[in-house]
C-alpha cells in the first residue's frame, strides 16, 4: 500500500477514535469519567506528581478501550460465526480494559483520598 501523507494518517487515527466513541457505550463512559476526574483534580489542586498518575491512568483505560474496539471489529469481520478463538480474543481484550479500569480506580483512591477528606472536613 502506498505511503499516506501525515495529515491522512492523523485523519484515519481520528476516525478510529470517533468510531469507538460512536459505537462503544463504554468508551463514552470512560471519557465522561476522565473529564470528571480532570475537573476534580483542578478543583482539589492535586500535585504535579498526582496529575502524572491521573494522566497515565486515563490514557491506559482509553487506549485499552480503543484496542478492545479494534479487536471486536476484526473478530466480527474474520469470524462472524461462533468460535472459541473468537471468544478468547474478545474476552482477553475485554479483560485488558477491566484491568486498566481497576488500576485507574486504585490510582484515583490514592490521589483523591486525602484531598477529599480535607474538603469534607473543611465543610463541617
Ligand atoms: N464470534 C464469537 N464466537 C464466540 N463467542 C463470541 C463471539 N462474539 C462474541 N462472543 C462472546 O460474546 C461476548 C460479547 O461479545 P460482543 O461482540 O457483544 O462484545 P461486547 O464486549 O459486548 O462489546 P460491545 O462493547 O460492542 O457491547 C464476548 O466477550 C465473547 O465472550
Amino acid at each position: 500500500m502506498r505511503r499516506q501523507p501525515w495529515r491522512m494518517t492523523f485523519r484515519y487515527a481520528a476516525e478510529g477514535v470517533m468510531y469507538a466513541l460512536r459505537t462503544q457505550v463504554n468508551m463514552r463512559i470512560h471519557v465522561a469519567m476522565a473529564l470528571f476526574v480532570i475537573v476534580a483534580g483542578l478543583t482539589l489542586h492535586i500535585s504535579r506528581l498526582d496529575w502524572l498518575f491521573v494522566c497515565v491512568a486515563i490514557a491506559i483505560v482509553i487506549v485499552a478501550e480503543l484496542f478492545n474496539t479494534a479487536v471486536e471489529a476484526a473478530v466480527d469481520l474474520i469470524s462472524p460465526d461462533i468460535h472459541p478463538l473468537a471468544k478468547a480474543a474478545k474476552d482477553t481484550a475485554a479483560g485488558a480494559v477491566l484491568l486498566a479500569a481497576v488500576f485507574a480506580v486504585i490510582i484515583g483512591i490514592f490521589v483523591f483520598y486525602r484531598p477529599m477528606l480535607t474538603l469534607i472536613s473543611s465543610l463541617f
